[in-house]
Parts: C-alpha cells; structure tokens; sequence
C-alpha cells in the first residue's frame, strides 16, 4: 500500500508510546529509542499496558495483543534507525533537543529517502529540516492524545517539504493508521492547537480569577457543550508543561495576549504539577 514498513519513533512518553502503538497495531515493525534504559523501560511498560487494555476491553484479540507486542523493539541507540523508512520524533517540545536528534536522525537513516518527520505541536517544522540534509524529506506528522483513540492528524510540510514527501506522509496516515489528515501551514499551533490553546488558557484564567469552580467550569462544557471533557480535566490529559510550551510558542510566533500563559499555569508547573503524569494538576489521580 505504501512503501512504509520500519518505523522508527524517538521518544517513549505519552505521545511516543501512543504512536508506536498505533504504528505497531496497523502491523508496522516498530523500534522505540528512548534516552535511558530507565525511560525506555517505563515506556515500554506504559506502551504493554495499554495494549494489555486494549485486549482485555476485548478491541484486540490476546493473539494481536502479542504478534503487536512482537513487532514492537526497544533501543537507547539512535544508530539502530539506520534501516528505518519513516521515523516520528516524539520528544518534549524543546527545540534543541528536537534539532540536536534531527541531526543525528539525518546521520544514521541510511534510506535515501526516508521520511523524518516530527510530532510537534508548536515548533516550526522549517528549523528541524534545514538541520537536516534532506530538508524536502521533513514533515511534520502530529498526532492527537491519546493518539490511539484520536482519529485526527495534522500535517505540516516546511517550506522545504516537497510535495512528494507530503503525499508520501498523507497516504500513510490515512491508509496504514487508519487516520483522517487535515493540512495545515508551519505556523505555530496548526489548526486545532490554534484553536485549543486560547480556549484552555481562558479556563485557566477563569479558575484563578474565583469565576467558578474547578468543577463547575468542566462541567459546562462537558454538559453545557458535549464536550468529552472539560477544559481543566484536557490540560491535565494534555500535560501542563506541554499546554504552557505550546502557548509560549504561539504568543512567541504572534504576540497575541490569548496566547499568553496565566500565571497559576506557570506556577503549576513550576511546582511539578503537570496533570496525569505526575499524579497532580487541576485534580489528583
Ligand atoms: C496538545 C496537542 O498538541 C494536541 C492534543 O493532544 S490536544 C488533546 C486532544 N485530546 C482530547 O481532546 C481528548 C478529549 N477526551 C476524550 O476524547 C475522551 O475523554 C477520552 C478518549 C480521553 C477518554 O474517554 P472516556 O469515555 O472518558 O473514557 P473511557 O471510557 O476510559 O475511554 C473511551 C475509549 O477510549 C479508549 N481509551 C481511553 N484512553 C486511552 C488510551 N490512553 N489509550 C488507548 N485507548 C484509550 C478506551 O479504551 C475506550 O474505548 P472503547 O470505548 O472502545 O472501549
């Protein structure tokens, strides 16, 4: 269907995990690089467990379950991409850290036109290509949280994406995962972040100025709006740290006060209180 079959996904937090899972359902050869053996093995129990619930709410058989398991590999070597058709860099929304992993990426990917794509939400896709070789082979592939059960991707070509790479990434996401594409120009938050972000930072605001409750503010929209959930709950899913880079990069790209992080987000984060995965945001878990 495409010439895509090895994978490779940098990055094993909840983005990462979620796209080697997807990759690895759609019966792709899937290898994961993490930075430690420590990350790759909280990871890698993070990636089993969520497959381990997919076959136990019966969505998977427990033979998928382990042939999915099977196609999955672990490395804290990025040298052992050298034989991957496409790789998704999924690591924290750092600039130079994504560039610095561009640059080893375009090192070892030994395929001459493998796709190396990113999974930001807010870094400008332009910078990681031209750290790069093979500028027109950067794309930016951004998936949804949690990325197994979110039909969407955005993707995003720099101004040095060609159009072969694009189509290339639009028939996978949509032919081999399954997934709807929507195409958006490498400016700050996409489409749906653009939208998201100013929405959840006016909840933040609301919740700090007293207006209402934690709860009650959720509520309304869960209930006044059939969203699946509210504002606060999603920073919390979403991750603080990821909700408040996100936001400074668009008020970097744009200078919009709606973009600007209140300041009990930052203090939040400051504190080491960044939603579900660490146990305290908005709500305790
Ligand atoms: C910041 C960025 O750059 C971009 C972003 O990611 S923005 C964030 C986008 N995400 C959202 O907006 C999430 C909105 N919330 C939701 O869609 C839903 O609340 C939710 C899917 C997270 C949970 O749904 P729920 O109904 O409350 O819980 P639950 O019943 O446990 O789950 C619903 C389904 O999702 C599945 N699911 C939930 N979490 C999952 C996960 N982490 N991995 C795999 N499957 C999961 C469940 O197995 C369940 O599937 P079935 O109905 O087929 O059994």
């Amino acid at each position: 269907m495409t010439d895509i079959e090895r994978v490779g996904v940098v990055g094993c937090g909840q983005m990462g995990a979620g796209i080697a899972e997807v990759c690895a359902r759609a019966g792709l050869d899937v290898k994961v690089a993490e930075t430690t053996g420590e990350a790759l093995e909280f990871g890698r129990t993070r990636l089993f467990g969520s497959l381990a619930k997919a076959a136990e709410r019966g969505k998977i058989s427990a033979a998928e379950r382990d042939a999915t398991q099977a196609r999955l590999s672990f490395t804290t070597d990025l040298g052992e991409f050298a034989d991957r058709d496409l790789v998704i860099e999924a690591v924290v929304e750092n600039e130079q850290v994504k560039t610095e992993i561009f640059q080893v990426l375009d090192q070892v990917v030994s395929r001459p036109d493998a796709i190396l794509a990113s999974n930001t939400s807010s870094i400008p896709l332009v910078k990681l290509a031209v750290a790069t070789s093979r500028p027109d082979q950067v794309v930016g592939i951004h998936f949804f949280n949690p990325a197994p059960v979110q039909k969407l991707v955005e993707l995003i070509p720099a101004l040095t994406t060609s159009e072969g790479t694009l189509s290339r990434a639009q028939l996978f996401a949509e032919k081999v995962l399954g997934k709807h594409a929507i195409r958006a120009q490498d400016r700050s938050g996409f489409v749906v972040n653009a939208l998201l972000i100013p929405y959840l930072l006016s909840a933040i605001r609301m919740f700090e100025t007293g207006i209402a409750s934690r709860e009650d503010i959720d509520n309304g929209m869960e209930m006044g709006c059939a969203h699946p959930m509210g504002p606060l709950k999603l920073s919390d899913l979403i991750g603080l740290d990821t909700v408040a880079s996100v936001a400074q990069s668009m008020y970097d790209e744009y200078k919009e006060p709606l973009y600007a992080a209140p300041p009990l987000l930052a203090r939040m984060v400051d504190a080491g209180r960044l939603g579900r995965k660490t146990g305290s945001g908005f709500y305790t878990y």
